[in-house]
């Protein structure tokens, strides 16, 4: 036999190629579908023979076609991040949320991926089937994305690559999702058909711990104990404690609690859940309504001191006891009340929530499932709160939010005055160093109120304020000296301290 020239071979097997296809062709176009996978079937088998190399399929849509499947979406959000710079074909389609434009590889195409020196292959493919619904034959299509490797990777691939795959797509998702502010609020009843006991609107608030108000360090200090605990999951699990975090954030009105949740929410993309509590009609709907609560979300109830008569109820059981047998009641006063889940409900409000309630709401049996989940309860007055309900451990950080520093004012004027510096700023520092005024009333005073106001109007009209506040405070002092010198003369009584409270909240000499 005459053996082939090289050209002649290549002239060859390229005939035969274009055949296969061209038969192959035909089959797709005029061949009924069961022939069709029994033609693909063989010829898979056939190659398989010949080919060292294992594929694996992930289905848009399995079985019933009503839920997208969750390995496709995460191999999508995968391969749209880690392989959108290589691929040469890309499909641009709006978010779920609309907000922004998502890139993703177009049919057909494919791309490679390299771990741990292991080359793989994706291609995003679809197939037609026919859909089992209709009263007539129609074909749908169905995409899948196809992973191909060297049959010698299959435990490195199947194992650790896929991990990696589904845990880096399912925490994109997470991040590009759309954050959610769920309320619970009667303003907001859902319809009895409805399962949740939430209502959502759109998480939007635009603050962040660089707009925020307070000193460098504390700041510093917050959004490491927050990183922290977001990437603390096996941490948890090895200590054996519920993946979740209690603050508490108390300090007078206007100082930044509840702009700090949103700049929370922001930093770790979490959801929020603002529980009105004197909406909550018992310890019941109280343990439901946590069920419901998602992983990587925030519980905030604001006004904690306010929500419920929560003091009132051990304060009652406290006239009947002396102060030593006081910490052996509200010891037992938790069990008592779980026991009558809601009987001893505070006269006060509707809502039968009682603080035990409230503390297995926090961190009862309950309150594990889901995991990573911040619950912050925010107060004007830390010290009316029952110790009980902040104890560490329950309320694991404190955070005290106080009047506006100098390094606070810098922040304001960044944000509002897109200043860093000016010469009035040693008159400011100076003038903060003497009174208390809170980040609200600084924000109020630098806000612009004509489109004629430049930096420096803005900072005038703040040193003005800053004065006057500081002759408010002058005029008071003055007069609570001479009301104490007229009660020393009149009973030798020295006044005690029970005004001091309502002082604290005025603005006052510091
Ligand atoms: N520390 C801060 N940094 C930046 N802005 C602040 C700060 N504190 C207050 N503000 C401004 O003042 C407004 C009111 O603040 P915020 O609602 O966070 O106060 P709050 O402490 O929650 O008050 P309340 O106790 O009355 O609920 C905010 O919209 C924000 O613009
Ligand atoms: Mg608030």
């Amino acid at each position: 036999m005459v053996p082939l020239k090289m050209t002649e071979m290549w002239a060859t097997m390229g005939s035969t190629i274009a055949s296969f296809m061209f038969v192959w062709a035909i089959i797709r176009q005029y061949c009924p579908y069961e022939l069709r996978r029994f033609f693909e079937k063989y010829t898979h088998r056939l190659m398989g023979y010949f080919h060292p190399y294992i594929r694996i399929s992930f289905h848009e849509f399995v079985g019933d076609r009503l839920k997208r499947s969750e390995a496709y979406a995460a191999v999508e959000a995968y391969l749209s991040a880690n392989t959108s710079k290589s691929a040469k074909r890309l499909k641009a389609e709006m978010g779920r949320d609309s907000s922004k434009l998502v890139l993703t590889m177009d049919e057909y195409e494919r791309v490679t991926d390299e771990f741990q020196g292991v080359k793989v292959w994706w291609v995003l493919s679809k197939i037609m089937s026919p859909t089992r619904s209709m009263p007539y034959y129609q074909e749908q299509e169905k995409r899948f994305y196809k992973l191909t490797f060297h049959y010698k990777y299959r435990d490195t691939i199947t194992g650790s690559y896929l991990e990696h795959v589904m845990r880096e797509g399912k925490e994109i998702r997470l991040k590009n999702r759309q954050r959610k502010l769920y309320t619970n609020s009667p303003g907001y009843k859902w319809p009895s058909y409805k399962q949740t006991m939430w209502s959502h609107i759109v998480f939007e608030h635009p603050a962040t711990f660089d707009t925020l108000a307070m000193e460098p360090e504390k700041k510093k200090e917050i959004i490491e104990d927050l990183l922290t605990f977001s990437k603390s999951k096996d941490f948890y699990a090895r200590i054996g404690k519920a993946w979740k975090r209690g603050y508490l954030l108390y300090g007078p009105p206007g100082t930044g609690k509840s702009t700090m949740i949103a700049a929370m929410a922001n930093l770790l993309g979490y959801d929020v859940y603002d529980l009105e509590l004197t909406a909550v009609k018992d310890n019941t709907e109280l343990r439901k309504l946590l069920i419901e609560t998602t992983c990587k979300s925030i519980i905030v109830i604001e006004d904690i001191d306010c929500s419920l008569d929560l003091t009132g109820q051990r304060k009652k059981k406290s006239e009947i006891a002396s102060d030593d047998d006081l910490d052996k009641v509200n010891a037992d006063l938790g069990r008592k009340e779980a026991k009558e889940d809601g009987s001893s409900s505070s006269s006060s409000s509707s809502s039968k929530v009682t603080l035990s309630g409230l503390l297995n709401f926090i961190d009862g049996i309950w309150s594990a499932s889901g995991g990573e989940r911040l619950i912050v309860f925010t107060t004007n007055y830390v010290e009316k709160l029952d110790p009980a309900l902040i104890r560490r451990g329950r309320m694991d950080k404190h955070i005290e939010l106080s009047y506006c520093c100098f390094d606070g004012f810098k922040v304001l004027a960044k944000n509002y005055l897109k200043i860093e510096t000016h010469p009035m700023f040693d008159t400011i520092e100076k003038l903060l160093g003497q009174i208390k005024i809170t980040p609200a009333d600084v924000a109020e005073n630098l806000m612009p109120k004509s489109p004629m106001d430049d930096a420096e109007s803005c900072l005038s009209s703040l040193i003005e304020a800053l004065e006057e506040v500081k002759k408010v405070a002058a005029t008071t002092k003055v007069e609570e000296q001479k009301q104490q010198r007229i009660l020393i003369k009149e009973n030798g009584e020295i006044p005690g301290d029970r005004d001091s409270r309502s002082k604290e909240s005025q603005p006052a000499i510091a």
